[in-house]
């Protein structure tokens, strides 16, 4: 998985991160990996195999039982929430299945939100480039409600972009959306990791849009089982079956 390095340092890194909950629930159990910058990462797994786990613990949204967490060269998992959330700020942006816009801001508003609250201004080229290559450019003043599902999800990916992070967490970023639109957005986070050397990781249930990431991790029980690279749909689906199979056993 490291084919996508390009300047030596991993945007995450996870070693050996456990997280349980109250009730003796082991949600992670022992995982290392190691997220490069420019990667496409997808994670997949059965319902309860640990991915939302993951992607809290991944992005300092939550904490591991044990374990250390590294984002952006930023150590997090031994940092007060208020240090997380200044990280996470700084260096994660976040797309999510219901967009999580703002409904009273604007689009442009919403786009630099993030900017604003970490009391930074906005790279112009930087928005103005990413709102072309999305074909938000004559929408920056609607609100939210006059948009499609595919426009919406397409600012949320401009705003988790617009502080320049070290890595995109997706948690089912198509999930809402109908195949075209579906496709329009895993072109488009293909497209930032390819062509801009943005880093996204994607937690999907849909076998056809992990097998548009670069990578993906399997998980079962926790623990991640395989990490599978450039495979196609069929093959994750099929690989998936056996997985989720051996699991029920
Ligand atoms: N707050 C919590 N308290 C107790 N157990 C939890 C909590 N959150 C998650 N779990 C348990 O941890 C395990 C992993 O949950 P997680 O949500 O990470 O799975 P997932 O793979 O994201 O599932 P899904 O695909 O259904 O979203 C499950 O057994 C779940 O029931």
């Amino acid at each position: 998985m490291s084919r996508r390095d390009l300047n030596g340092q991993a945007a995450v890194v996870l070693k050996g991160v456990t997280r349980s909950y109250r009730g003796g629930v082991l949600a992670l159990d022992d995982v290392s990996l190691q997220v490069p910058r420019g990667a496409f990462l997808a994670v997949m797994g059965q319902s309860g195999s640990g991915k939302s786990t993951l992607l809290h613990c991944a992005s300092g949204l939550d904490v591991p039982t044990s374990g250390s967490v590294t984002v952006g060269g930023v150590e997090i998992s031994g940092l007060r929430e208020a240090k997380r959330a200044v990280v996470r700020r700084e260096q994660v942006g976040f797309v999510f299945q219901s967009y999580n816009l703002v409904p009273s801001l604007d689009v442009q508003q919403n786009i630099t939100l993030p900017l604003r609250l970490a009391g930074r201004g906005p790279d112009r080229r930087w928005l103005d480039g990413l709102v072309e290559r999305v074909g938000l450019g004559g929408l920056l003043h609607r609100s939210p409600s006059e948009l499609s599902g595919g426009q919406r999800q397409r600012v949320a990916v401009v705003r988790a972009l617009a502080a320049k992070p070290a890595v995109v967490f997706a948690d089912e970023p198509t999930g809402a959306l109908d195949s075209a639109n579906a496709a329009q957005i895993l072109d488009l986070l293909a497209a930032l990791t390819d062509d801009l050397g943005q880093t996204v990781v994607m937690v999907t249930h849909d076998a056809a849009a992990a097998a548009r990431a670069h990578d993906t991790v399997v998980m079962a029980d926790g623990r991640v089982t395989e990490i599978l690279s450039g495979a196609s749909a069929d093959e994750l689906a099929a690989r998936l079956g056996r997985v989720w199979a051996g699991a029920a056993r």
